[in-house]
């Protein structure tokens, strides 16, 4: 295969929380021309997410919690309702969302599944996202949850029925991408009733 990328250059802009830096590259067009491109790339690291769902009562458990981008941008709240989530440390995918699960929720969960990965915004954003879902019942439930408090998260954690959850999507109550994935891969492979 011909070579279509070379002379990759890095300038790291900002280094504060996550790092935004510039990449200087040489892009090969479709009719053999080189062209400089230049992209910037905000990096904070890979994440995961989690679909918790009770099949018994025919709920999951979702999050709440204030997101300040998205009240800068069309959320006149600024609470979201979320999937449990969050970045990955120096540790595999199935141990982080075991430790934000907890984290979060308070819930310890038993056996999770894999489900996929995905760019979330491939523009600009490096994370990948690695998607999972584990049942829950109430014997599960070993703390409060809520977020790290020195990381000054403040997480509210609702139990809502799954029906009611798909309709949020369409209401636009809910507008988080990682839950609405999550929700219609709950949809789509009939892991629930949606009655
Ligand atoms: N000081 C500081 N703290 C921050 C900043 N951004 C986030 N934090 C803190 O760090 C916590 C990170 O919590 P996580 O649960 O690890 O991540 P998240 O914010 O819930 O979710 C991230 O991961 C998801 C899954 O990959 C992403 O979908 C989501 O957009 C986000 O990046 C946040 O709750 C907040 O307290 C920041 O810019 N500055
Ligand atoms: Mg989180």
């Amino acid at each position: 295969m011909k070579e279509r990328i070379r002379n990759i250059s890095t300038e790291v802009l900002s280094k504060g929380w996550s790092t935004l830096s510039t990449i200087s590259f040489d892009y090969r067009r479709r009719d053999g021309s080189w062209e400089r491109q230049q992209r910037e790339a905000y990096d904070h690291g890979n994440g995961a997410a989690i679909l918790l769902y009770h099949p018994g009562k025919g709920t999951v458990l979702l999050t709440r919690q204030f997101r300040m981008v998205t009240y800068l941008y069309g959320n006149p709240e600024g609470m979201l309702w979320e999937v449990p989530a969050g970045l990955l440390d120096e540790e595999h995918p199935d141990e982080g969302i075991r430790r934000e699960t907890e984290e979060e929720t308070g819930y310890r969960p038993g056996a999770i599944r894999p489900l996929f990965s995905a760019y979330m915004s491939p523009g600009s954003l490096t994370e990948l996202v690695h998607f999972y879902a584990a049942e829950y019942d109430d014997t599960m439930k070993t703390a409060e949850g809520g977020g790290v408090a020195h990381e000054q998260e403040e997480i509210e954690v609702v139990e809502l029925p799954f029906a009611k959850a798909l309709k949020m999507i369409n209401s636009g109550e809910i507008r988080d991408g990682k839950t609405i994935m999550l929700l219609q891969w709950a949809a789509l492979n009939g892991v629930m009733s949606n009655e």
